[in-house]
């Protein structure tokens, strides 16, 4: 493609050079150069990518954009701009034909509900004859086509390229997840947005952004920058959690029109009756276009929220609400988040990837409200990692549960039995029974609260299986959808779904 096509959309400063020239591929490391490439001089926290470009230049760069001409270069065609990172994202939209300029695309952002939100829309898009490709943390699909995920949002060029390659495979819309550090770097420029979702902020990655202050910032530039209308997208929308409390802060910086949502707040999109049990949840959601009944598997108050943001969304899209309800109930479940494993013993059997303190606290809170018998958690915390952790998982499992089985997670070079240890210093303290694995499996009607330390992940999972009874919750946490379990610096494979299921083809009563 001639560099003038990519430069078309972008205000420069200054070009120096031809503009005739082909370029063959975009870059920002010099790392990655092949002949024809159009290398990123990009300032970054590490290194200054100016420093690169003669290294550049020499592996083949056909061009160069930079924000410093005193280090351009003397034998190559370089394009000043005031924004590297801006007008790398814009250039690469032109460079991959716009995908999301003619197809709809939904961008969530918040601290946590992003991945669910994602499948639930994919769901109501299909539902309305719109089949999507989904952008996230678990990975970039459509269809048979799956991407690797390198991150939750990946730079511009590697963004708008896996556009181009899902829209080529068919797909018709996008939802994507839009992580603060991209709304900070600007690898979502290029993107057209239709609707933009704002979930909730809670504090997080504060490592990158300083302050929560800073951490909003980022996300309102969804909203206030990304979202203004535009000729190829006159009518945008923004969907934002107004229960949470920085909601009005986006809502008020919003470029669109924004449909506020919430289960307390009394918003465009709400639950008029809802029931939260076991089972899922189900209910009434009025919405400005109707209202409508539903149910849906997915479970907990959390999930109610996420739920909400869809529908917002597909009122935001002008959908029928009966594709809007058909995706909901439709829905399949997220691999590894609060993810089913079917029985014929009546017992809720998950598997969540809540490896942290504060993600098992949530977890096993959402449990408790809906719990009608007893709970039973497996648990475990990685080797090689901040073990300061620990014992404040041992402690949240122990107490949150009628019986915890703390157990391995990836203890990679380390002993697990020493992690274990230190996972019981935090249960110590609490004064709550220990059982060994013996007492339990000779005497499984025991009843007193307790914890076990079972080493083996197997073993952990069969005893759980066998100990739980009908009516009973059993969460096994921390893997997720992950398939292994690093030991030593080998992985195995290794997944708590196959494991609970062949333990259930165990299990007599
Ligand atoms: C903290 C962060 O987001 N850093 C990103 C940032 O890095 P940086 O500013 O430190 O870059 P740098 O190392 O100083 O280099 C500056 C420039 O010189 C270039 N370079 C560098 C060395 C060299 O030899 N040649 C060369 O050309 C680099 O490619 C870069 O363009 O710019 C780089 C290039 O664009 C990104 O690759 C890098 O993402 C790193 C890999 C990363 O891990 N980011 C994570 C934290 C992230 O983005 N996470 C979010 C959120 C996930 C969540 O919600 O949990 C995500 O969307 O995944
Ligand atoms: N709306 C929500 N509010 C609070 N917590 C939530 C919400 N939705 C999901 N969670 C919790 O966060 C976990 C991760 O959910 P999900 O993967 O959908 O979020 P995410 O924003 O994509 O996070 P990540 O990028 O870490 O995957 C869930 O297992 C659940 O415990």
């Amino acid at each position: 493609m001639k560099l003038a096509h990519i430069l078309a959309p972008i205000p420069y400063a200054e070009l120096h050079g031809s503009e005739a020239i082909e370029i063959t591929a975009l870059s920002c490391d010099s790392r990655q150069i092949k002949p024809g490439t159009l290398f990123f001089a990009l300032r970054g926290t590490a290194a200054d990518g100016h420093r690169f470009i003669r290294q550049a230049v020499q592996d083949g760069a056909a061009a160069v954009v930079l924000e410093d001409a005193a280090c351009a270069p003397a034998d190559c065609t370089w394009i000043r701009v005031t924004d590297g990172r801006a007008a790398m994202a814009r250039m690469a939209a032109a460079f991959y034909g716009n995908p999301t300029a003619d197809r709809p695309l939904i961008g969530i952002t918040g601290t946590n509900g992003k991945t669910t939100t994602t499948y639930l829309i994919e769901a109501i898009l299909a539902a309305a004859g719109l089949p999507a490709a989904v952008l996230g943390t678990i990975s970039y699909r459509f269809g048979a086509t799956t991407i690797e995920a390198s991150r939750t949002t990946p730079e511009s060029t590697e963004l708008q390229a896996a556009f181009r390659q899902l829209a080529d495979a068919g797909a018709q819309a996008f939802v994507m997840e839009v992580s603060s550090h991209a709304l900070e770097q600007k690898r979502a420029d290029g993107c057209h947005f239709d609707v933009g979702i704002f979930s909730n902020l809670t504090r997080d990655h504060l490592d990158y952004h300083g302050t929560m202050e800073e951490y909003l910032h980022a996300k309102q530039r969804l909203f206030a920058e990304l979202l203004q209308p535009t000729a190829a997208k006159p009518s945008r929308r923004a969907a934002i959690n107004m229960d949470d409390s920085y909601g009005a802060r986006v809502a008020d910086t919003a470029a669109c029109p924004v449909i506020g949502y919430g289960i307390d707040y009394p918003g465009d999109v709400r639950p008029v009756e809802v029931a939260i049990t076991v089972n899922g949840i189900s209910g009434t959601i009025r919405t400005p276009a109707g209202e409508f009944r539903f149910a849906s598997k997915l479970l907990g108050r959390f999930n109610l929220s996420n739920i909400l943001a869809a529908v917002a969304a597909g009122v935001a899209l002008d959908l029928p609400l009966t594709a809007i309800k058909a995706g909901i109930e439709g829905h399949a479940t997220v691999p590894g988040r609060l993810e089913r494993v079917g029985n014929t013993f009546g017992i809720t059997c998950l598997v969540d990837y809540a490896h942290t303190g504060d993600a098992l606290y949530n977890v096993l809170a959402t449990l408790k409200e809906i719990a009608t018998g007893r709970l039973i958690t497996v648990f475990g915390c990685g080797g090689d990692r901040d073990p300061g952790k620990r014992p404040i998982m041992g402690k949240i499992a122990a107490e949150m549960s009628d019986l915890a089985i703390a157990t391995s997670d990836n203890p990679r070079t380390e002993d697990p039995l020493a992690i274990l240890a230190q996972v019981k210093e935090g249960i110590t303290p609490l004064g709550i029974r220990e059982y060994t694995p013996e007492e339990l499996t000779a005497r499984p009607a025991l009843d007193e609260k307790g914890f076990v330390m079972l080493e083996n992940r197997r073993a952990a999972i069969r005893l759980a299986t066998r100990l739980a009874r009908p009516g009973d919750i059993l969460l096994l946490a921390g893997k997720g959808h992950e398939d292994y379990q690093i030991i030593g610096t080998t992985k195995h494979h290794f997944d708590d779904r196959e494991e609970a299921a062949a333990a259930f083809g165990e299990k007599t009563a």
